[in-house]
């Protein structure tokens, strides 16, 4: 493939420097241009496959410009089209484009704009997992048709700079039929030239909102599904919310910083492209037309007056922007932090208004609004002033550049060595060089918040990948045991901040045999649960569990989702898996009978039901799922002691094949098990689970 590539970029190279050459008589230019589009076409095959739609677009505008030039050397082609596209402008726009792609690809933060946008042009996922959304019809697999897409869009924007080069000759052969007095020349340039290009640049701009808004579409939900199934893939969601900053707000990374990042990549990558075949163009048009200009005041001619005078304006304007606008870059990111702060604060008052009404909490909650939206506030302010400070600059920047050419160029005009139509169509040329150097300037505002948006994308990347590999390297070795128990050997239960907890040793949970748990508040019995359960990723040593044994942990406060009572009380299996009868037994079992009426209707249950209620709707989950192993962590903790001597009777009795390990502090759990274990704090400072006296009569 490589090879073929390499061939193909020779064959360009080679049909491309012939043509340069006859048309501009300039060897060295042509042969280094040669020599580095060889080496760059070359070396694209390596870079990432979002990058390499524009290069390969590029080949392929280069082979049309080679052929168009060869045969305008070789004289058979129209003048006009000659004049249309000067091969010579087009392919040094390519060269300079290729030349800065492929060198800022090496850049810190192009590499991680490619390492987010390139698994969606790479994938392997058929294009028909997208099939609502237009152009699933060009191609089998979705990598390919968002390629096509993205290629797509470049050539419109291709044809775009074709337009406006076009327009600029249009605006010379206009000013010149006027200065003239022309009519007919005049009526000519009007209705037969500008006229169809109009025509074609409102259908293009209308087509290319369809192509871009499609391809940003299609490529927002595979990059967003893919996201939200790697967080959700296995406990990888757990693991993260240990990973601290990393990894704060993920609500807001998959929603808005997704979407943010492909419509800005789109936006700036696009526009970068137009504007680079645009300062090529008209650079030499520049050029031309300022051959022989004359420097104002002095006298002296300067071969391309207006290409230096637009070059050294547009470098200083670049680098005053970015001294003036820097601190933007940090006060976006910043922005994104407080906003979040802000919103979660919010969310907070809407989760807890009970907790909070019933402590009479509105004042501190108040307070704690207060000062993250004015976090927001001072964070604006700061935004704004400097944003003033930047558009001052810009704005006086972007009025100079109107009446600069004409400074410029006023001596030459004068002096009659210019026509007034070539006058006018210099300044279109320089205003047009001038705004595609201004592209960083333009845009300095969206990359500073970009670059926001893309630290928490990669550093989220980050944190999933390290997650992921971490899964594989796990420190605790769950194995199938043969007794049909539940084995512990050489286990030690950590917490994030390095601490260790707990050991346990020679542990064994026999099948059957209902154990309770207890032991100090605090001392690690929910840690010892979680590594029970498989998900706490801070413990070493050894875990056997029967083979293909079912294991529920039913925490103190049970997680209902929103929607019908039906989909709580099935949880995590579907909705209608288990059919009205069954939930409607379930919910008498557990004492919730009352309820039965509302078991389709949704709404926030965990808000409506109270604290026992909850419990016991988690109790009414595992008589429906009879797991092997029910482990119980102070799950009845809210009910009185009645209601939890029922319950338990109650699962004991329907569940006579599930062997439940209990964690609480009540004494009267002792009557529900067969064993007491306490954990005891040893000598080593260590909790362990240690036989106590205590069995069900
Ligand atoms: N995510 C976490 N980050 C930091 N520390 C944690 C975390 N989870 C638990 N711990 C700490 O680990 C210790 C053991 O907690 P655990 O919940 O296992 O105790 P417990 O014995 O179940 O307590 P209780 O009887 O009060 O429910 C506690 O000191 C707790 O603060």
């Amino acid at each position: 493939m490589v090879t073929f590539s390499s061939l193909i970029a020779a064959f360009s190279v080679f049909l491309i420097g012939h043509s340069l050459s006859t048309q501009t008589g300039l060897p060295l230019y042509v042969g280094a241009s040669g020599l580095i589009l060889a080496v760059i076409v070359f070396l694209a095959m390596r870079i990432s496959s979002f990058l390499r739609i524009f290069i390969a677009m590029y080949g392929l505008g280069f082979l049309f410009l080679a052929t168009l030039g060869l045969a305008g050397s070789v004289g058979i082609l129209p003048e006009s089209i000659a004049a249309l596209l000067p091969p010579t402008f087009m392919a040094s726009a390519a060269v300079v484009f290729a030349a800065v792609v492929y060198g800022v690809s090496f850049l810190t933060p192009i590499r991680h704009v490619t390492a987010i946008a390139d698994p969606y042009f790479d994938t392997k996922d058929p294009s028909t997992k997208n099939a609502e959304i237009p152009f699933t019809w060009l191609g089998r697999g979705e990598a390919q048709v968002g390629k096509r897409l993205v290629g797509l869009l470049v050539a419109i924007n291709f044809l775009q700079v074709a337009l406006q080069v076009r327009l600029n000759l249009f605006s010379r052969d206009l000013f010149n039929a006027l200065g003239d007095k022309n009519a007919e020349a005049f009526w000519f340039q009007l209705l037969w030239v500008f006229v169809p290009i109009a025509a074609i640049w409102i259908s293009l701009a209308v087509y290319e909102l369809f192509v871009d808004q499609c391809v940003k579409l299609r490529w927002r939900r595979w990059l967003t599904e893919r996201i939200y199934g790697r967080w959700l893939d296995g406990d990888t969601h757990y693991r993260l919310s240990f990973a601290g900053e990393a990894t704060d707000n993920p609500d807001q990374r998959i929603q808005t910083d997704v979407s943010n990042f492909i419509i800005v990549t789109m936006r700036l990558t696009i526009n970068l492209l137009q504007q680079a075949a645009l300062l090529v163009s008209f650079i030499v048009i520049l050029w031309q037309l300022s051959r022989d200009f004359v420097f104002p005041g002095l006298g002296i001619e300067i071969p391309g007056l207006l290409v230096w005078a637009v070059l050294a304006y547009a470098v200083i304007g670049t680098w005053l922007t970015h001294v003036i606008g820097k601190p933007l870059i940090g006060l976006n990111f910043s922005r994104e932090r407080v906003e979040a702060d802000f919103r979660f604060s919010l969310a907070r008052l809407r989760e807890y208004p009970e907790q909070i009404a019933l402590l009479k909490g509105e004042a501190a909650e108040r307070a704690r609004l207060d000062r993250t939206f004015g976090a927001i506030i001072g964070n604006t302010l700061q935004i704004l002033s400097r944003n003033m400070k930047l558009t001052t600059f810009t704005a006086g920047y972007g009025q100079a550049q109107v009446v600069f050419p004409y400074l410029l160029g006023a001596p030459s005009y004068f002096l009659g060595k210019i026509t007034l139509g070539a006058f006018q169509q210099t300044a279109g040329a320089f205003s047009r060089v001038a705004d595609a150097l201004n592209f960083f300037i333009d845009q300095y505002r969206t990359i500073a918040e970009y670059k926001a948006t893309l630290d928490r994308l990669t550093t989220f990347n980050g944190a999933l990948a390290s997650v992921e590999d971490s899964r594989h390297q796990r420190e605790i070795e769950l194995q199938t045991s043969a007794s049909g128990g539940i084995e512990v050997d050489d286990l030690q239960l950590g917490i994030p901040t390095g601490r260790t907890i707990v050991s346990a040793d020679g542990f064994r949970l026999k099948p059957g045999e209902a154990t309770l748990i207890g032991g100090p508040s605090g001392c690690g019995k929910t840690t010892l649960f979680r590594a029970l359960a498989g998900i706490w990723p801070f413990a070493k040593g050894t875990i056997k569990l029967p083979k293909n044994a079912r294991v529920m942990l039913l925490p103190q406060k049970p997680y209902i989702p929103l929607g019908t009572l039906t989909g709580a009380i099935a949880y995590p299996a579907h909705d209608h898996t288990y059919t009205p009868e069954q939930i409607r037994d379930v919910l008498t079992a557990v004492g919730l009978g009352r309820l039965i009426e509302d078991i389709e209707r949704p709404d926030n249950w965990s808000q409506r039901l109270s604290g026992g209620e909850q419990q016991r709707l988690a109790m009414a989950r595992a008589l429906l799922e009879k797991p092997d192993w029910l482990l119980l962590d102070e799950a009845t903790s809210a009910l009185d002691e009645q209601s939890q001597a029922d319950i338990y009777r109650t699962v004991l009795a329907a569940l006579p094949n599930t062997t439940v390990i209990s964690i609480g502090h009540r004494a009267s759990l002792v009557n529900f098990h067969k064993r007491h274990v306490q954990m005891q704090k040893r000598e080593d400072g260590l909790f362990h689970p240690t036989e106590a006296a205590g069995a069900r009569a």
